[in-house]
């Protein structure tokens, strides 16, 4: 079979399995991108060593006697920048909004509020202005900064490499991980925006009746895609700021605000305030509200159907969850029914072990079970093939032991880092794959379907045995590879929505760089430790000349070189899917994420679980949720998120590690004598 991926060594420690297999070898010593290789020229650049990057900084920390002079939750709920609760209660369990999570800040990680930045924004005005300006405002005869568009066209053609090892459920559980992180304030991301920066018939609107927030994304005639239809106007909407909203004036540089808690605590499955967990739930057993169809559980109705979604007629399925984004592609879908659908087995359970409980102890453990295996499958599953392994046990992100890991630090900063969101993370648009297996049972990819037919038209999930078979070609498919090549589908498909053409991701992502107004890639270079290059050719040390040569035909200086742009083009750290300057912004995001989130699986104490529970936790995995969540799904492969091999060969489900839930049994409970289990009563100050 061949060695096992390196990336996989302490998941399965944990699941009980002895061996540590050999490290993957071929590629040490080398960055290495697409189909090249190349010697770091960079000595002393060790990503793996030490913690060196690891920033505790900036967090706003509030001396308690200041906290009564905040503004009243009125005044700043009116205004719209997130909203101090009026108390933290004294709870094993987390807020729906993040709230007090952070005792000394407790409205840290809350919905609307800015996301953070590791370097000042570069606003063309200083202020709020996009970085394309730059060169008007300035006044100099510089050029003004290439066309998003021309860029995506130039930098991210449509070349399918497959990924040789990771299946496609490696890229769509990073877009969990991500909307779990992160939403853009003003975007639902699921649908066309409702603000039309263009003309219906995508040609550009004159200025003065441009809507407020337009920075629409203007096409060249000549362009391969959209210039066959004659458009010249991409619709882009601009990110709402804190200045927006009134929450920041004077000179203050705008920072963008995000919708979601910033939290990784499925958020996308419990929502990210009360009131929309109280939609979600059926007030019943702990359970969340679905719909029986075909003797399968559905998320409900969304009441605005016609609204959220691109359905083409009123029956057609449109699901309401903790994340307006839940219709999106197909196989984002699968995985939000499938976490909804787990929290209903744990529920279902955990009620028959303890009858005596009500609907409110049931709904939060299970909740809290559910989160402890999203974060055990992202963090040690997920995380170590993304970022490498060495990589994440260095920098103190994933543990060897067994035991609880008590490293919660109150002074570091959960809150979403704008590079990583609006650029690091964003990488990985690359690894997807524009049509979607469906596999039957003995792995027979039968059909596929294609990526643009079926954005925000979740209906497809609910025909003859889609679900189950499009959970199978999850695993079976590959992704696509980390590179600058991506799928048409999404560069020039995307929520078409039936028309001939679509929009593109790629264009959006640089011009979202520029709305955010980014630091270069130049300024993240240094930040990262590698050197500050003064020419093009200096960008030589993590670049092929190819990529090289690109940049220079579009960019007049290295330090107009966008992040999201020149960081795609780096090789690869060995080992990881990125280059070392998106490698450092998602090290540090994810060592924030962990670090500071009190409420953090491996924690011990009353937010907690025993050790018993948890080394329960630490058998989950994402085979294993995909068998016991589907309707008829009898076999996987051990690791998910690797394609199926020799070396990781299908195996029947029960043959798979599995929480044993047993371990929640309450000793408190009439009639059951066993004496493991600590739940803390809610108690409020
Ligand atoms: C079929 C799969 C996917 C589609 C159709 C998709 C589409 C989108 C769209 C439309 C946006 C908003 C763009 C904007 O207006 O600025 C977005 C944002 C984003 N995407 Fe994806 N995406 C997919 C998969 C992924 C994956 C696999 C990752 C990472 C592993 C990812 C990471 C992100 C991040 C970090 C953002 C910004 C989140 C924020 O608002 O803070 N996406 N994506």
């Amino acid at each position: 079979g061949g060695p096992l991926p390196e990336a996989y060594n302490v998941f399965l420690q944990r699941q009980g399995f002895q061996q540590t297999p050999v490290g993957f070898q071929q590629n040490q010593g080398v960055f290495q991108q697409g189909a090249g290789t190349f010697q770091p020229p960079t000595p002393g650049l060790d990503l793996s060593g030490g913690n060196k990057l690891i920033k505790k900084a900036n967090l706003p920390i509030l001396k308690p006697q200041q906290t009564p002079l905040l503004p009243s939750q009125q005044d700043l709920a009116s205004l719209g920048c997130g909203s101090p609760p009026a108390n933290c209660p004294r709870s094993p369990y987390r807020s729906f909004d993040g709230s007090c999570n952070n005792l000394r800040n407790p409205v840290l990680g809350t919905p609307n509020t800015p996301y953070t930045r590791l370097l000042p924004p570069n606003y063309a005005d200083g202020k709020q202005s996009l970085t394309l300006d730059k060169s008007a405002s300035r006044g100099t005869q510089r050029q003004p900064l290439p066309g998003a568009r021309t860029v995506s066209v130039v930098i991210y053609p449509d070349q399918q490499i497959e990924d040789p090892i990771w299946s496609l459920n490696a890229m769509q559980y990073g877009q969990i991980i991500t909307h779990d992180m992160s939403m853009i304030a003003g975007s639902t991301q699921a649908q066309p925006q409702s603000t039309m920066c263009c003309s219906a018939t995508g040609q550009l609107l004159e200025l003065a009746s441009l809507p407020d927030h337009c920075f629409p994304i203007v096409l060249d005639n000549t362009d391969p895609a959209f210039g066959q239809v004659n458009a010249q106007c991409m619709n882009f909407v601009r990110t709402i700021t804190d200045r927006d909203r009134n929450c920041v004036g004077g000179n203050q540089p705008a920072e963008q605000l995000t919708a979601v808690n910033h939290y990784l605590d499925l958020s996308i499955v419990y929502g990210n305030d009360d009131l929309t967990s109280q939609q979600l739930r059926q007030f019943q057993g702990g359970r969340l509200r679905v719909d029986i169809r075909g003797n399968q559980q559905w998320p409900p109705r969304n009441l605005n159907a016609t609204g959220v979604c691109a359905i083409q007629n009123i029956q057609e399925a449109c699901y309401l969850a903790g994340d307006t984004r839940v219709n999106q592609n197909p196989q984002l879908t699968v995985l939000q029914v499938v976490l909804l659908r787990e929290h209903n087995r744990i529920a279902d359970t955990l009620g028959q072990l303890n009858p005596h409980w009500d609907d409110e102890t049931i709904f939060q453990e299970a909740r809290k079970i559910n989160i402890g295996q999203h974060q055990h499958i992202s963090y040690y599953e997920w995380l170590p093939i993304f970022i490498g392994l060495d990589n994440s046990l260095n920098n103190r992100i994933v543990y060897t032991t067994k035991d609880f890991v008590d490293d919660y630090d109150i002074n570091v900063n959960p809150t979403i880092l704008n590079e990583h969101a609006t650029a690091a993370f964003r990488y990985f648009h690359s690894l997807i794959a524009g049509n979607l297996d469906l596999v039957t049972e003995n792995r027979n990819a039968f059909g596929s379907l294609r990526l643009s037919d079926w954005f925000n038209r979740p209906q497809i999930l609910e025909e003859g045995d889609n679900f189950d078979d499009l959970s199978r070609g999850l695993n079976t498919q590959p992704q696509m590879a980390s590179d600058p090549f991506h799928d048409s589908e999404i560069t020039q498909f995307l929520f078409r929505a039936g028309q001939p053409f679509g929009q593109d991701l790629k264009a959006i992502d640089i011009q979202r760089n520029r709305d955010h107004g980014l630091a270069s890639y130049n300024d993240y270079r240094t930040f990262c430790g590698l050197p500050r290059a003064q020419t093009f050719e200096d960008f030589l040390d993590v670049m092929r000349r190819d990529s090289l040569e690109r940049l220079i035909n579009l960019y007049e200086r290295p330090d107009d070189v966008d992040l999201t742009v020149g960081g795609s083009l780096e090789a690869h750290v060995p080992g990881t899917l990125a280059g070392p300057t998106f490698l450092c912004i998602l090290t540090e995001q994810f060592y924030r994420t962990r670090v500071g989130d009190r409420f953090w699986f491996e924690n011990s104490g009353e937010t907690g679980f025993t050790r018993d529970q948890l080394s329960q936790i630490r058998k989950a995995s994402i085979s294993r949720l995909l068998c016991d969540n589907g309707r008829n799904i009898q076999a996987m492969q051990p690791r998910g998120f690797e394609r199926i091999s020799a070396r990781n060969a299908i195996l029947p489900c029960e043959a798979l590690p599995r929480v044993d839930l047993s371990f929640w049994r309450d000793p408190q409970g009439p009639g059951v004598g066993q004496d493991q289990v600590n739940l803390t009563p809610q108690v409020f100050f």
